[in-house]
């Protein structure tokens, strides 16, 4: 199939849809699949941010110039979908923590049927040549569900959070039943190259695939899979930083610091974001080198985020107590070594902060991409631009590895040399590295993205073949439903492909 045939609407399908009337739309990604929607005669579906008694219809509006259609999710279902299954099991699961993996099996039911009233609300919308973009953990069984109604338009998928390993995977109950219904999506696409061969470990061991150069052959499937990772407007940030505002902003941070330098970080509350080592590490900063001590500042911006769950809860407290001793510990009655905001700030008014922070300090204990690193360096003026310390587990490592300073961020030592080194490291050294960042960042930006994406959506992967499909046999013990043609519970190793209707 050319890459030029005349093409469907495109539809993207989301959680939370990523316009909100009353706001202008912000943010590189936002912003990026906006634009693919506009130029696609496109559709944004998703939750509409409330809850209701019953499903609710769907409701069709025009916002920022995008056509975005919601519905209310049941009240009865939305907890056990979102706190419980997606952000209370599939989100730690992602994030390595198996440790807080709460599976219920009521939450796992109620997210299954969440993604099917999702796909029986947009079956009722889709023409037979409209190209579906079905995005993250919330919605991994959203094409399955899709293909149970008869649905046979190109369905790619795209995981913004890590993919785990294997081991990790085997540990959720019915592990083969949720990865096994990846395999009705036309394309999955994933943040790194770690990510993607981690998926093919785990459906070459569970789900009987083999790999190819472009994806897997799963029996008479095939799946494209690729590593497509975020990027941001570039252009756009730089213009948040380097706005009359901005730059006001920026000179009055710089007076009030009166010569210290400020490290920045920008996190949703979530203890994937290494938080608390972070904090740690900051300390380890000040006891190994006392001259840092009156000399640093650290500005720690964490918005509050899925305050129902547990998890986060406690992560607060902890982190609240540890802010605390660090302040009690080092702190004079003129200087506060780490300033901690829980408040959502507008890029515009982050732009200015990054722009007034000589370092900027990016350490997840794992993340998807993390997008704080790429908006840190946009922000920086290129003739005195600051350092990024970023984790060697934030998916932005494998682009930007090279040119920022990669941090194991379980080793506070290793976190509080990497902010010494940032503190006297040579404007030359510095503008180099800022310099070789945005060339990357412009090469793999938001735009690319999607268009990359896009462009495997459309190319030459097989539309689902009507009439039969088969897959390899899963091994035993495996449960049957998810992935497609293994309807026969626990079939035993070794047995082959199989036919059943879509
Ligand atoms: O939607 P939430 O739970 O507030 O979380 C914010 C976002 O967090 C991101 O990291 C997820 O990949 C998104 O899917 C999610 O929307």
């Amino acid at each position: 199939m050319s890459k030029t045939a005349a093409k469907g609407r495109l539809i993207c399908v989301s959680n939370r849809v990523g316009t909100v009337r009353g706001a202008p739309l912000a943010g590189g990604l936002a912003v990026a699949l906006s634009s693919a929607l506009i130029a696609n005669r496109g559709l944004w579906f998703g939750w509409s941010g409330k809850t209701a008694s019953e499903a609710g219809a769907v409701v069709l509006e025009e916002i920022n110039g995008i056509n975005v259609a919601t519905l209310d999710l049941p009240t009865a279902d939305f907890d056990h979908y979102y706190a419980g299954y997606a952000n209370g099991c599939l989100w730690p699961l992602c994030h390595f923590r198996l440790d807080l993996v709460q599976f219920a099996r009521e939450h796992y039911d109620a997210y299954r049927r969440i993604n099917a009233l999702i796909a029986r609300r947009l079956a009722d919308l889709l023409k037979p040549d409209d190209r579906i973009w079905v995005h993250d953990y919330h919605l991994i069984p959203l094409a399955e569900e899709l293909r149970a109604l008869g649905c046979r338009n190109r369905i790619g998928f795209f995981l913004h959070i890590p993919t785990p390993p294997h081991e990790l995977l085997a540990a959720l109950p019915r592990h083969r039943e949720l990865m096994g219904s990846l395999l009705h999506y036309d394309v999955v696409g994933l943040q790194t190259e770690a990510d993607r061969h981690r998926l093919h470990d785990y459906a070459v061991r569970e789900l009987g695939c083999s790999v190819t150069d472009d994806g897997m052959n799963c029996g008479t499937r095939r799946i494209r899979t690729g590593a497509f990772p975020v990027g941001i407007d570039v252009d756009e940030f730089v213009g948040y930083a380097t706005s009359p505002r901005a730059l006001q902003e920026s000179r009055r941070m710089s007076k009030l610091l009166d010569g210290r330098t400020q490290v920045i970080g920008v996190d949703r509350l979530d203890y994937s974001k290494g938080l608390l080592r972070r904090a740690a590490g900051f300390e380890r900063l000040l006891e190994k080198y006392p001259r840092a001590q009156r000399n640093v500042e650290f500005l720690q911006v964490t918005p509050i985020s899925r305050g129902e769950v547990r998890a986060y809860q406690d992560f607060r407290t902890e982190l609240e107590a540890l802010a605390s001793h660090i302040n009690g510990r080092f702190g004079t009655f003129d200087w506060t070594p780490l300033r901690y905001l829980n408040k959502a700030l507008p890029q515009r008014t982050l732009a200015a902060l990054y722009r007034a922070s000589r370092i900027g300090l990016v350490t997840p204990i794992r993340d998807g991409m993390n997008l704080v690193a790429k908006e840190y360096v946009a922000a920086q003026d290129p003739e005195d631009p600051g350092v990024l310390i970023l984790s060697s587990f934030a998916g932005a490592a494998e682009q930007m590895g090279d040119d920022a300073l990669l941090v194991n961020p379980y080793d506070p030592d290793d976190v509080a040399d990497a902010l010494e080194r940032a503190r006297w490291m040579s404007l030359e050294e510095r503008i180099e590295r800022h310099r070789d960042l945005m060339a990357g960042m412009r090469r793999q930006s938001a735009d690319h993205w999607q268009r990359s994406y896009l462009e495997a959506l459309d190319g030459d992967a097989p539309a689902v073949p009507a009439g039969h499909i088969t897959v390899a046999a899963a091994p035993a013990g495996f449960t049957g439903k998810g992935v497609p043609g293994t309807s026969t519970p626990n079939r035993p190793a070794g047995h082959r492909a199989q036919a059943v209707s879509p």
